[in-house]
């Protein structure tokens, strides 16, 4: 499977639940870019990945190996990364979890791109499509997740209540988040014209 993505209900149960639709309503790869979220997955070889397709080509990230993984530096190259940290989210590890997690959870949008490498562990995404519905994006150790600036999103841990990630910039981190209502800020207006 090239991505595990999906549109959620409206349930109030512990946000570290699934929550899909019954049936399930998947989403593809395809879709996502077209919100300008670029989804890479370790496994993934030969699909048109959003590096592959800016790069025409076919390497293999290894979480395992991050510190020296030479596919891990030619992508920060390509790219521009010039700032990485790593976070590790889980009740030992983290200072004020309770808070961050909840912080996390608020549906918000950040002024640059929210690029982050899970090296262990997994956790949801949660983006808004088009029509303002919720989609959910399983990742896992090994995957590489963009996601644009202005775009509505959230963050979980699942129900293993663990992960640990690289966080990844062009240039200085800015950390701050903007909630919902953000509809004002130039960067929501850039990012609702590229939508076509
Ligand atoms: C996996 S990093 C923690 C979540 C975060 O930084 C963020 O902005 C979520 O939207
Ligand atoms: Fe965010």
């Amino acid at each position: 499977m090239d991505i595990d993505a999906w549109y959620i209900n409206s349930s109030d149960e512990d946000q570290r639940k699934p929550h899909r639709l019954e049936p399930n309503k998947p989403v593809s790869l395809d879709e996502l870019e077209k919100l300008g979220v670029f989804y890479r997955k370790k496994s993934l070889s030969s699909a048109s990945t959003w590096y592959n397709l800016q790069t025409s080509q076919d390497g293999t990230l290894d979480a395992d190996i991050y510190e020296s993984d030479p596919e891990l530096e030619k992508i920060c190259k390509d790219q521009g990364y010039t700032y990485m940290d790593i976070i590790t989210i889980n009740k030992d590890a983290l200072p004020n979890y309770e808070e961050k997690l909840k912080m996390f959870f608020e549906e918000h949008l950040h002024m640059d791109d929210e690029i982050r490498y899970i090296l262990d562990g997994r956790a949801y995404f949660d983006v808004r499509d088009k029509e303002d519905r919720w989609i959910r994006i399983a990742m896992s150790k090994g995957d590489l997740i963009t996601l644009p600036s202005g775009i509505y999103h959230r963050f979980t841990l699942d129900e293993t209540n663990y992960t640990k990630a690289m966080r990844l910039f062009v240039g200085e981190p800015v950390w701050k988040a903007y909630n919902r209502p953000a509809d004002d800020l130039e960067i929501r207006k850039k990012y609702l014209d590229s939508l076509h």
